[in-house]
């Protein structure tokens, strides 16, 4: 018996699956699916067999063995097979990155593996019977016997043992120091024999006395007594309670946000959109939901699964990145309870690899999660729902570089269930793809409560600047601020985009301080008075003298959100601010908490980035303050106009969601562009005309498709020497349908000392392309890696700076 493995040796020029054999004992056991450890070369590798067969093309002689079986059940299933076969030329990957992707990290390494009995009662053979006398785990290592591996492969298909993977944390377990408090007497006589002076002692043990034979954790103890550690640590020692460490439960943190459990009965827009995803509830079929901001598409996406759940089947739900949108998981807990699984960045590898397990036990029926939740390891899917469509995190930038609507619509077809791509502002590929009737476009143009949408004032900033005002606020604006503050109302200030904003800048020459190895301005952090590469993390303390003139007129400039928080305790004093950024939600489940506060009234003001643009649904916002639009509007990327329109609708959309009207102010310098006065009048269709438009006539995508090549190299000559071989090399072979326009150095042209080069390719239409791009590929790891150069290919770039 032969196995195909595919194995974990990325930088190899081919990919495809090497021939092992299965040694005579391990026939029984080994499948599509499982993971096994192989000789190749002098190393031993992780590999993943794809298939079984009967004969090898090959030299039977000369062809190795498997030599370790890793699991006893597949971890991947034939759908993930399958999946990975079409990825790897659909994405350009190989085939390796693509199964990895696929599996939590926790199954990525070789972690230690564990049988677990589960059900004593059913062990009937007498060798599994002497394998667990006395014990309730194993670990996999252990047994060495193909027989009895068998044995328990045929237990664990009928539950009666369970394979574990332990994942040793680098973090470690989560532990918590627990006390038991002694008797009163004990303590009593403790408590005799103190010395006078232990006041602070004599306290803590006065306390205990209260709560004698309990089991507390210290930390309640401390908080409780207000004591120091140390003198916690003298009772203890002295006897008063005996301390251990308790492993803390996993548990992925939820803020209950109060949302309803219970359906809404639903508006006549979303009865209508029901209706026309019911009817096809069994079919492949690719939905755009574009739905105005608050028109309650939350509602259907619930409603939809909760027909899914009730047929046996099984949802997953995409969210742009869900610490970002705790509304949105508290929403599908509350309504769906322990049937939730949650899978996003911010949970360890044991978090995740706890909910991956929960999916693949078939515990969960549904799992909301960031990009890489689409494969969840389900295996009756009943739909798929993108929220926020449009947004460019559905993208992954790092190989395997796939976007997951793609994978989407293929799991979909996989199982015949809808997709559902749900916006208040739908990319234009999609957008386009419904108007030629690819997808089926479902439109909402009201909010739920039929309440209208926010009235939006455009600012024009440099009036203000002529007026004399220099501060970030304008008059409206500000004046729009305290009416709230007086009416008790709350505020959402956004400000778009952290990056850049605030950097160092000498007044006489102009000089900014740079990243010694990225071609880019180092970013002013404020509360460490650091200056910081967002690039390569290179830190340096803030110079007080120009590094080019010597000048002493250095100071920061820009308006960061520590800046803007400032100003505004300057010109509202009193006004409670959150601030919510990159800075601010570092530590885990910081997020949830800031939001629930400002949900529960504790602050007048939510201040932040990016991350407060979406999915917030609070109803005592009534004002939304755009602190500068064009950010995103001078990004030399063709989307700028397209990420503009979203982000401001968006972000314009959290205001007057309840009964309260909403308003909205927009600061720009430049007032004009169409971006910002379709944003104005929430007109999504005309936005699309204009913007098709323009890409049409620009020759970007939808009109055009587009493949991103960079290369990165130490050395400047040799990194441009590669690019221009490279362009001519595909103008050789590419049709003259196509345009290969480059070389040029890319947006940033250095980042950790090595400098970057693009090239891109247009076409509408080149067959053969992916053939010719992976002989690159090949040429590219098989003599051009070892010079030091790196290149990556983007067959769907999101952006192309
Ligand atoms: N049928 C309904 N009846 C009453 N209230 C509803 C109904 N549907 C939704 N809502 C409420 O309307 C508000 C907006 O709904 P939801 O958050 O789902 O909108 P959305 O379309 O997802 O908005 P956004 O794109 O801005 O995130 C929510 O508070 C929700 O609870
Ligand atoms: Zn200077
Ligand atoms: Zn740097």
């Amino acid at each position: 018996m032969i196995a195909e493995v595919i194995v974990d040796i990325a930088a190899y020029p081919i990919d495809k699956p090497f021939d092992y054999v299965v040694p005579k004992e391990m026939e029984d056991i080994v499948e599509p699916g499982v993971r096994v450890k192989v000789p190749f070369g002098n190393r031993k590798l992780l590999g993943f067999i794809t298939e079984i067969k009967d004969e090898s093309d090959l030299n039977i002689v000369k062809l190795k063995q498997i030599e370790e079986i890793l699991d006893i059940t597949p971890v991947l299933t034939k759908e993930m097979l399958e999946m990975a076969d079409w990825m790897k030329n659909h994405v350009l990957c190989f085939e390796i990155d693509a199964l990895f992707a696929m599996l939590p990290s926790a199954l990525k390494a070789k972690y230690e593996r564990v049988i677990r009995l589960k059900d004593r009662s059913r062990l009937v053979d007498s060798e599994a019977q002497a394998l667990f006398e006395k014990r309730e785990a194993i670990p996999l290592h252990d047994v060495t016997s193909m027989k009895l591996l068998s044995i328990l492969k045929k237990y664990s298909e009928e539950g009666i043992i369970e394979v574990e993977t332990i994942v040793k944390q680098k973090t470690s377990v989560k532990k918590e120091r627990i006390l038991t408090i002694q008797s009163e007497t004990e303590i009593s006589k403790l408590l005799s024999l103190l010395s006078p002076q232990a006041k602070k002692q004599k306290e803590l043990m006065d306390w205990m006395i209260g709560h004698a034979g309990e089991i507390l954790s210290a930390k309640y103890v401390l908080e409780s007594t207000g004591v120091q550690p140390a003198v916690l640590n003298a009772v203890i020692e002295k006897g008063a309670a005996i301390t251990s460490m308790e492993e803390v439960y996993r548990d992925p943190n939820i803020v209950d946000l109060g949302d309803h459990s219970v359906p809404f009965q639903v508006t006549e827009e979303q009865a209508k959109v029901m209706d026309a995803l019911m009817k096809e509830k069994d079919q492949p079929a690719t939905f755009l939901l574009h739905g105005v901001t608050g028109s309650g598409k939350t509602e259907i996406y619930l409603q939809m699964i909760q027909d899914v759940i009730s047929r046996g089947k099984e949802a997953i739900v995409l969210v742009p990145e869900i610490s970002l949108t705790p509304q949105m998981n508290s929403r599908f807990k509350s309504r769906f309870g322990d049937l939730v699984a949650v899978m996003h960045s911010g949970l360890s590898a044991g978090e995740k690899y706890d909910e991956w397990r929960k999916i693949q036990r078939g515990e969960v029926k549904v799992v909301v999660g960031a990009r890489s939740a689409i494969f969840a390891p389900f295996t009756n899917l009943g739909v798929i729902i993108l929220d926020e469509e449009h947004e460019s995190t559905y993208k992954q930038d790092d190989t395997p570089r796939y976007h997951a609507r793609d994978i989407a619509i293929w799991r979909s077809q996989y199982y015949s269930c809808p997709v559902i791509l749900g916006s208040a502002t739908p990319s234009l590929e999609s957008y386009a793809r419904a108007s030629k009737g690819v997808y089926r476009l479902l439109t909402m143009k009201e909010r739920a409560n039929h309440h209208p949408l926010p009235a939006v004032h455009v600012v024009d900033m440099r009036d203000e600047l002529k007026n004399g005002n220099r501060s970030m606020f304008s008059v409206d604006l500000a004046d729009a601020v305290r009416k709230r503050l007086e009416r008790k109302e709350q505020i959402v200030l956004f400000l778009n985009k952290r990056g850049y904003s605030s950097f160092v800048l000498c007044r006489d020459c102009g000089t900014t301080v740079q990243c010694p190895n990225c071609d880019i301005s180092l970013t002013y952090h404020r509360a460490s008075e650091v200056l910081r590469c967002h690039y390569c993390g290179h830190e340096e303390h803030v110079p007080t003298n120009c590094p080019e003139c010597s000048s002493e007129h250095i100071r920061f400039f820009g308006t960061g959100t520590q800046k803007v928080e400032e100003e505004v305790s300057k010109l509202f004093p009193g006004a409670r601010v959150l601030r919510m950024d990159v800075d601010t939600t570092r530590q885990k489940g910081a997020h949830e908490a800031i939001l629930k506060d400002f949900g529960d009234g504790k602050a007048d003001i939510l201040l932040g980035t990016q991350m407060i643009a979406k999915g917030l649904d609070f109803p005592n916002i009534t004002l939304v303050g755009v602190l500068t639009a064009d950010t995103t509007l001078n990004l030399s990327d063709f989307r700028a106009a397209e990420k503009t329109f979203q982000l401001l609708t968006q972000v314009s959309g959290r205001a007057g969601r309840h009964d309260k009207p909403g308003e909205v102010f927009i600061q720009t310098y430049s007032p004009e562009h169409y971006a910002i006065q379709h944003a104005k009048n929430h007109s999504y269709e005309p936005f699309y005309r204009q913007e098709m438009m323009a890409r049409k006539q620009y020759e970007y995508p939808p009109f055009y498709y587009l493949t991103l090549i960079q290369f990165s190299h130490e050395d400047l000559m040799k990194v441009s020497e590669y690019a221009g071989k490279t362009v001519e090399w595909l103008r050789q072979r590419l049709s003259d349908q196509s345009a290969v326009i480059g070389p040029t150095a890319a947006a940033i042209s250095r980042v950790n000392n090595r400098y970057r080069y693009q090239c891109l390719i247009k076409y509408k239409k080149e067959i053969g392309l992916t053939e010719t791009l992976q002989q690159l590929i090949k040429m590219y790891r098989t003599e051009w890696l070892k010079t030091g150069l790196y290149m990556t290919i983007d067959m769907d770039p999101s952006t192309i700076m």
